[in-house]
């Protein structure tokens, strides 16, 4: 793939932002009476109204135009099929089959089955899940199990931790399940403060079964085990890993059994749909994990077969790359209005940061515009009280997703229609703004001198034309959340494939790896560090002198 820069739609969409930059998303209403009807779709239980984004129908044919002149269709029908698309590791790109595999009999990478391979771990996990929930799997004393651990980090944490937690109000069982990630004793200390090493499984989910900070906390696990009376021949009966190292895994004491496999086609960040997201499934339960599956994959059907314009992740990724490419955006803010889904920007910032966070084309070549944006948000309303000056005044376009169920599993008093009131007033406030005069006139009418109204109204001006997508669903359950998710993966596919880069390898983060185990070796031992830098050497001697 070549850079996007020189294709004819890329020039045109120059020169209309340009054409834009005087054209205000609320005239465009005024114009157009049936604005929002038209640029509203549907998929998957959700509904998309991208209306009050800065385009008109000149800006969405030329969208259209340049995922046409980027071969989209075809790049998306690669990826379903299995082609390598991930080319630095030579790896095919199937999160996708993870939720196809009852709807599919077959899907060939170099000569597997991988739907086979799917169906079979679904079936091990389902088991897993039953004894559990059941009370058949015992601790190391006979006792039935009250907590489930899962250690992991990354796309082994970060998927599981947010799904379960969104789908608080589908827990089935009374096992509670906890995530453990940072390589910082605080984590696990307080998550194991006060659980019962009797009753409590772990769960060690590393793909490579390699990663630091998951090696650490699952010794500690073991030590913790034993050092609270738990026998050491028995260690197999709290413990389980999801891997695609068994070797590896074996090695650290896993009994083979207890080892459920991943593989080189599915991504980390992509994996919450494999074993991966075993402790959703302990949670929720495997009929609801599998409706998680089923939501994924009734948005994969959508961007598999609907038209490029009708498309929701699709529309969404263009008109991403529209902000970030075209405006000079350099954020993307994600802001659900629903209380379970409040750590869902922290699972599309992984998703998509380390997507296409890229300065290289698949080819190598240096790329001739913006990727990726910083990916950030929070629950509404509380960013309102925080963040949200910026979005409305701020000098900076940050193009926002609103993100709220029609229905709150919690009635309480008003307070979900006050929450929806809330969202829908955030978007329509960052469209139409307020100008000088409306606010001269409201300080006027407040009884504000001229001199009072001189020197405050120009701060109550807030510019609009702030640009933002509504997605709705009815309610948020196992299929919506699965399918929402879905949506943002196949989002970022398509930004990346504008983009022309690799958005399923992460090279980037290898380095800081590597030095963080040579600044180890120097804080644990005596070495030399008068080659290093200033800086770092007075905070290696800093550390050092804390220890004494
Ligand atoms: O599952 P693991 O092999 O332990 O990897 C955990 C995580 O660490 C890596 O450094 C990557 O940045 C992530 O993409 C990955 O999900």
């Amino acid at each position: 793939m070549s850079s996007p820069t020189g294709l004819p739609a890329w020039k045109a969409l120059t020169e209309h932002k340009e054409e834009m930059s005087n054209v205000k998303m609320a005239t465009l209403f005024d114009e157009d009476s049936n604005r929002a009807e038209k640029l509203t779709v549907s998929a998957a239980g959700w509904t998309l109204d991208y209306s009050k984004n800065r385009a008109n129908e000149k800006t969405l044919s030329l969208l259209n135009q340049l995922l046409t002149e980027v071969g989209m269709h075809d790049a998306i029908k690669g990826m379903f099929n299995g082609d390598k698309i991930n080319n630095t590791e030579n790896r095919s790109v199937l999160h996708t089959a993870l939720r196809a595999s009852h709807a599919q009999e077959s899907l060939m990478v170099d000569d597997t089955n991988v739907l086979a391979e799917v169906r079979s771990t679904l079936k091990q996990m389902e088991k897993f899940v039953w004894q559990l929930q059941t009370g058949q799997w015992r601790g190391y004393s006979n006792l039935p199990i009250t907590d489930v651990v899962s250690i992991g980090i990354g796309g082994s944490y970060l998927g599981p931790k947010v799904v379960a937690e969104a789908l608080t109000p589908y827990k089935q069982s009374s096992i509670d399940v906890h995530f453990v990630a940072n390589i910082d004793g605080s984590d696990i200390t307080e998550k194991l403060r006060y659980l019962d090493p009797e009753t409590t499984v772990f769960i060690i989910s590393s793909k490579s079964f390699g990663t630091l900070e998951t090696l650490y906390n699952a010794n500690a696990a073991r030590d913790w085990f034993l050092r609270n009376g738990g026998p050491e021949e028995l260690v197999h009966k709290h413990f389980a890993a999801v891997s695609s190292n068994v070797e590896k895994a074996v090695q650290f004491g896993i009994a083979e059994e207890n080892i459920f496999p991943m593989w080189d086609w599915v991504g980390g960040r992509y994996s919450l749909w494999s074993a991966i997201g075993l402790p959703i499934a302990v949670a929720i339960g495997m009929e609801n994990f599998n409706a998680v599956l089923d939501g994924a994959y009734q948005m994969d059907t959508h961007f598999k077969t609907a038209p490029l314009e009708e498309n929701l992740p699709v529309i969404m990724g263009a008109l991403g790359v529209w902000y970030s490419s075209f405006h000079n955006a350099q954020s993307h803010a994600l802001i659900p209005y629903d209380h379970y889904l409040r750590a869902l920007p922290a699972h599309i910032q992984q998703l998509d940061m380390e997507s296409n966070g890229k300065a290289n084309l698949v080819d190598g070549k240096a790329v001739e515009t913006d990727t990726g944006p910083i990916i950030w948000g929070g629950a509404g309303t509380n960013g309102q009280h925080a963040y949200h000056q910026l979005l409305h005044q701020g000098t900076r376009l940050v193009p926002v997703d609103f993100i709220a169920p029609l229905k709150s599993h919690n009635p309480v008093a008003d307070h979900h229609a006050q929450l929806f009131a809330n969202c829908l007033s955030q978007a329509q406030a960052l469209m139409v703004g307020k100008t000088l005069e409306q606010a001269e006139k409201e300080l006027r009418d407040a009884g504000a001198s001229e001199a009072e109204i001189a020197a405050v109204a120009p701060h109550k001006v807030i510019k609009g034309n702030r640009p933002s997508n509504t997605l709705l669903t009815e309610k948020m359950t196992p299929s919506t959340v699965g399918a929402l998710i879905a949506l943002y993966e196949h989002r970022t596919f398509v930004q990346g494939t504008i983009w022309g880069i690799n958005s399923f390898d992460q090279w980037g983060v290898e380095l800081g790896k590597v030095l963080g185990t040579d600044i180890y070796d120097r804080l644990t031992s005596d070495s030399d560090n008068s080659k290093l830098d200033a800086s770092t050497q007075a905070l290696i001697n800093a550390f050092k002198a804390a220890q004494n």
